[in-house]
């Protein structure tokens, strides 16, 4: 069990830095709310009532990817759920952040710009490397304390979740506590019946490792999104490419075809793969193509329905059931047939389900799921199932070992 220090711990009155992870999806440019904001919410909610003052640090998409947005937006939604105004400064380092810090009251809530604006945060180093960065040293003295509270960011050896807990006080905010406790009670738990894993949505780097990882825990994987392609692609047919104008594949290809092959070939008995794809003809409908054989150079934007009946079926004979990542784009209703199929069948069956992912939870609320129907719903995902391989995330582990 972890031995985190909890916010209960925290003398009243102090100047806090908190990280907490509000990376959303943004349709149209603008950013979707979700889940993650009202979870945090609740942890800012409590510092508040004990008169801290209260900087946030988090992140949003990735660099060179259209969701790699500014956190303004951000501090509007996370205000509504505070139900508390979020004064937002576009810096996170700089003079203007450091002048924000000075003006900072008890009570007040500050968001700072996206961290990953800021040239320490990235890559993945160790924490004190990262404790070394600019940003860590920058802002560490300005605090009394960090609290911890990005579980779902906890998986990436980021500035900003390892390095501040190198140098000063560290806490684990609520969301922290909460998630690590249900995810490893998860992990420990045993089942009389098949485990099966779900594993789609667009993040290989999460998603591959797991499979060998897992092989002992999950019985069988139902694969399907981007990381669905990319095994197909594995298996010699000519899917999981790059065309039109996506980049999801062939980078990711790039970095893990050899992971792609070997596992494959290791755990095939153990991998159901899409056999038809969905993809929108030229009058803008969902049409399916068999897998087998296909040369069609449009994107694939979901699993056939019969893949999806598959899969349920599969879902419906299991003890317990994982999904993480979505197997198709479900934000399009044309194109949700898979992900609803399978969370409808996880809702149906009498099995323990766990729903994650910060995109793949939206789900549930889009297609009106009813939470209680599936065991947990968490809103982390590749955090989620990297906890549930027993490997050690570095976010928790630095909020363990310094205090
Ligand atoms: N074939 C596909 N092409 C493009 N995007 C896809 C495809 N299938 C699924 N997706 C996208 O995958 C996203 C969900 O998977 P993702 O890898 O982002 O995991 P997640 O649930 O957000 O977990 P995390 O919290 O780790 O990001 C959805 O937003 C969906 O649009
Ligand atoms: O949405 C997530 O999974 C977390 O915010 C981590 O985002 P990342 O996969 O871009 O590190």
């Amino acid at each position: 069990m972890t031995t985190f220090r909890p916010i209960d711990d925290l003398e009243p009155g102090q100047r806090l830095l908190v990280r907490i992870d509000i990376n959303a999806a943004v349709e149209d440019g603008t950013v979707q709310d979700s889940r993650r904001f009202a979870r945090h919410a609740e942890t800012i909610h409590e510092l508040l009532a004990d008169n801290h003052a209260i900087a946030v640090l988090a992140h949003q998409g990735r660099p060179g990817e259209d969701t790699f947005v500014s956190l303004e937006e951000h501090a509007e939604i996370l205000g509504d759920h505070l139900d508390h105004p979020v004064a937002f400064v576009s810096d996170t380092c700089g003079e203007d952040a450091l002048s924000a810090i000075d003006d900072l009251e008890p009570g007040d809530v500050l968001l700072f710009e996206n961290v990953r604006m800021c040239d320490g945060e990235l890559p993945e180093e160790e924490p004190e490397t990262k404790a070394e960065t600019d940003l860590v040293r920058t802002l560490a003295p300005e605090f009394d304390a960090y609290v911890g509270d990005a579980y779902s960011t906890a998986h990436r050896s980021h500035a900003s979740i390892v390095g501040f807990p190198h140098v000063m006080d560290a806490y684990a905010g609520r969301v922290m506590e909460q998630e690590y406790t249900a995810i490893t009670a998860v992990r420990d738990r045993t089942f009389d019946g098949p485990v099966t894993m779900v594993l789609g949505g667009t993040k290989a780097e999460d998603a591959i490792p797991i499979v060998e990882q897992l092989d002992d825990t999950v019985d069988r994987f139902c694969l399907g999104g981007v990381v669905g392609e990319l095994f197909l692609r594995a298996d010699g047919h000519t899917v999981g490419y790059d065309v039109a104008d996506t980049s999801l594949f062939d980078h990711q290809w790039d970095d893990h075809r050899d992971d792609l092959e070997r596992i494959l070939e290791a755990y095939r008995d153990r991998l159901h793969l899409p056999t038809e794809l969905a993809y929108e003809d030229d009058d803008g409908e969902r049409a399916e193509v068999a897998v087998e054989g296909t040369t069609k150079e449009w994107p694939f934007l979901d699993v056939g329905a019969e893949t999806a009946e598959r899969y349920a079926d599969v879902v419906a004979d299991s003890a317990a059931v994982f999904i993480k990542g979505s197997l198709g784009v479900f934000e399009d209703e044309r194109f949700a047939d898979g992900t609803v199929t399978v969370l409808a069948a996880m809702a149906e069956a009498d099995c323990f389900s766990v729903v994650g992912g910060g995109d793949t939870a939206r789900a549930v609320e889009l297609y009106d799921f009813d939470e209680n129907d599936f065991s947990r719903i968490t809103i982390a995902g590749g955090a989620y199932v990297r906890a549930l391989t027993g490997d050690p995330l570095v976010g928790v582990d630095v909020l363990e070992s310094h205090h």
